[in-house]
């Protein structure tokens, strides 16, 4: 299946010249230092807010600049249609390049003051572009490349652009196709909630393709008015029927239409806007604390989305500009567990770095540290830690000179800390220092119907789009799982069932073999046996590359870290 790509037919050279023009009207001087436009911490929350809808589908779209973007240097930026970047996250090592170039929420990248920039140029040509190094107009960006596409609504007004940045020699071609289908996603997720939509035309070359975000998306009304439209649809639009096309198809069938094929779908009941639901007050009091530098602790068993909460909390939260240092404590090697945390001078023991090394709680300067499974700290690892938050500086190993340090903490564990502290395996004073307020996930079992059925609807149309929905029945039937693999054990059956029903109906025969009444414990360890058995497999097949590893298991580090160890 080959890509529909959706440029207007502008050589990059004439796009490029005229962006260069542009940019020498405005009075700008290459050789001078870019001077962008930055909005207050308070003007840039209240932008923030006003584009909260924009935010939320663009978050339902991460996971797929998550899953991508492992092991490369570069961030996903969100700018509003004035270009001002309401939202950055990625990777943090090229983070602090990018906030150098004041490419961070708050800075406004037009080409009136930036000069040729992808998030500009995108935004002034209404159409995707790379800048690529020496193709910005300003000197000083020469040293980074950046892959911007356009986000329109559904009736075609410019809403924003979504941006991958990186170093100038790190760039690839497929940064600006995650780019693309990104915005692709968030059109599309614009166009179905529609209000009053009650039908959704899908229109591509062949059949695979009305699965893709690419393919054509119309939303109609009941009488079969026009509601709105995607970009490929709009191109088509002048040329189409949609009544008469209405009048044409049958709900849920393949139709031939023109050289491609024709796909309707009914929303019994016309599609509300996504509209920010009144939130509970424990979905909003960890932001809001976190806000105020209030430590987090975060409960709950495996695959509860410990992790996925802390990075949404990142990205909402005022740090969202600074990094997220992610530690998993459990898969530090005992002997370096300090030098690791707390830095260390240059040849502070033997086997350390021979330029000294910062430590993830002095990278953490500006942001967050994420001290995942706190629980297998040692306890003179955990008194180092304790003097640390209480005194907001580090010593590093081998240095007498404490380095203070601003950042904000959040801890989790899968294992009860409290039962630990009266166990005397946690020190019950850095126990009460994390605990500024415990939020416990719950298990997947524990979930009322309403919010399984929630979960379950979001992760399908996730990671299938749509089109994907379950036949009658199989909710009662997914909900009457243990899960003992919580979201992540639901995530991947959605998966699989999805992928064998090619993102349509699900039916009872796509759904893979689901968890039973909770497991014997002998079943339980030969589990384990088999799981740290193929962990080691693939592991040897990866030559010990633990990123690759995991990413061939579809499980993250972390996961596998603490496979390994047996928990
Ligand atoms: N609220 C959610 N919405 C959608 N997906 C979620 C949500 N919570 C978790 N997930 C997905 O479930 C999987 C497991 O989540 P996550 O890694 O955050 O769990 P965890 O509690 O940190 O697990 P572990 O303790 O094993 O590291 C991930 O694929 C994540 O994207």
């Amino acid at each position: 299946m080959t890509m529909q790509f959706l440029t207007s037919g502008v050589q990059p050279g004439e796009l490029l010249t005229r962006s260069w023009q542009r940019s020498q009207s405005f009075g700008l001087q290459p050789h001078h230092q870019a001077d962008p436009d930055c909005l207050s911490p308070a003007d840039l929350r209240r932008q923030q807010q006003r584009h909260h809808h924009l935010l939320s589908l663009l978050e339902k779209a991460m996971p797929l600049f998550e899953q991508w973007q492992q092991g490369r240097h570069c961030r996903l930026l969100f700018a509003d249609a004035d270009g001002t970047i309401l939202l950055s996250t990625g990777d943090n090592r090229f983070g602090d390049r990018a906030r150098r170039l004041a490419l961070a929420t708050g800075a406004r990248w037009h080409e009136q003051s930036m000069g040729t920039n992808a998030i500009g140029t995108a935004l002034s040509e209404q159409q995707e572009v790379s800048i690529l190094g020496e193709q910005h107009y300003i000197h000083a960006n020469r040293a980074i490349s950046c892959s911007a596409s356009p986000v329109f609504s559904p009736v075609g007004e410019l809403l924003g652009v979504i941006d991958i940045s990186s170093e100038a020699g790190a760039h690839s071609n497929d940064m600006l196709m995650t780019a693309r289908l990104m915005a692709l996603t968030m059109e599309n997720a614009l166009v179905s909630e529609q209000r009053d939509a009650c039908w959704l035309l899908n229109l591509a070359n062949d059949a695979a393709g009305l699965q893709q975000p690419w393919s054509a998306l119309i939303a109609l009304r009941e009488d079969g008015r026009l509601l709105g439209a995607n970009r490929r649809a709009r191109q088509w639009l002048p040329k189409l029927d949609p009544s008469a096309l209405l009048e044409q198809l049958r709900q849920g069938e393949l139709t031939p239409w023109g050289d491609g094929m024709a796909l309707l779908s009914r929303r019994c009941t016309p599609a509300r806007p996504a509209r920010p639901v009144a939130q509970s007050a424990s979905d909003t009091a960890p932001l809001k604390l976190l806000n105020h530098g209030v430590p987090l602790l975060l409960q709950g068993e495996t695959g509860t989305g410990k992790d996925h909460l802390v990075r949404r909390l990142h990205r909402q939260s005022q740090r969202a500009q600074g990094p997220l240092i992610a530690v998993n404590c459990g898969a530090l090697p005992a002997e370096l567990i300090e030098a690791e945390l707390f830095g260390h001078a240059s040849g502070a023991f033997t086997g350390s770095h021979k330029e000294g090394r910062t430590g993830y709680i002095r990278a953490a300067h500006n942001g967050i540290l994420f001290l995942d499974e706190i629980g297998e700290l040692p306890l003179a690892s955990q008194t180092r830690l304790l003097r640390v938050l209480q005194e907001k500086a580090v010593v590093p190993l081998g240095c007498h000179q404490p380095v203070p340090v601003d950042f904000c903490v959040i801890a989790a564990s899968h294992r009860d800390l409290s039962a630990m502290v009266a166990e005397g395996t946690f020190r019950e004073d850095l126990y009460f220092r994390l605990n500024g307020y415990k939020q416990t996930l719950m298990p997947l079992r524990e979930y009322e119907r309403p919010a399984f059925e929630s979960l379950t609807g979001q992760l399908l149309q996730e990671l299938h789009g749509e089109q994907a929905r379950l036949a009658s029945g199989l909710m009662e039937q997914l909900f009457a799982c243990p899960w003992p693999g919580n979201i992540r054990q639901l995530r991947q059956v959605l998966e699989v069932a999805g992928i064998l029903a090619d993102g349509g109906l699900i039916e009872t025969h796509h759904l893979p073999e689901l968890p039973a009444a909770p497991l014997t414990a002998k079943q339980d360890a030969d589990l384990k046996t088999a799981t740290e058995q193929r962990i080691k497999e693939v592991l040897d097949d990866c030559n010990g590359n633990v990123s690759k590893a995991a990413r061939r298991l579809n499980i993250s580090r972390t996961t596998l870290y603490a496979r390994l160890k047996g928990r």
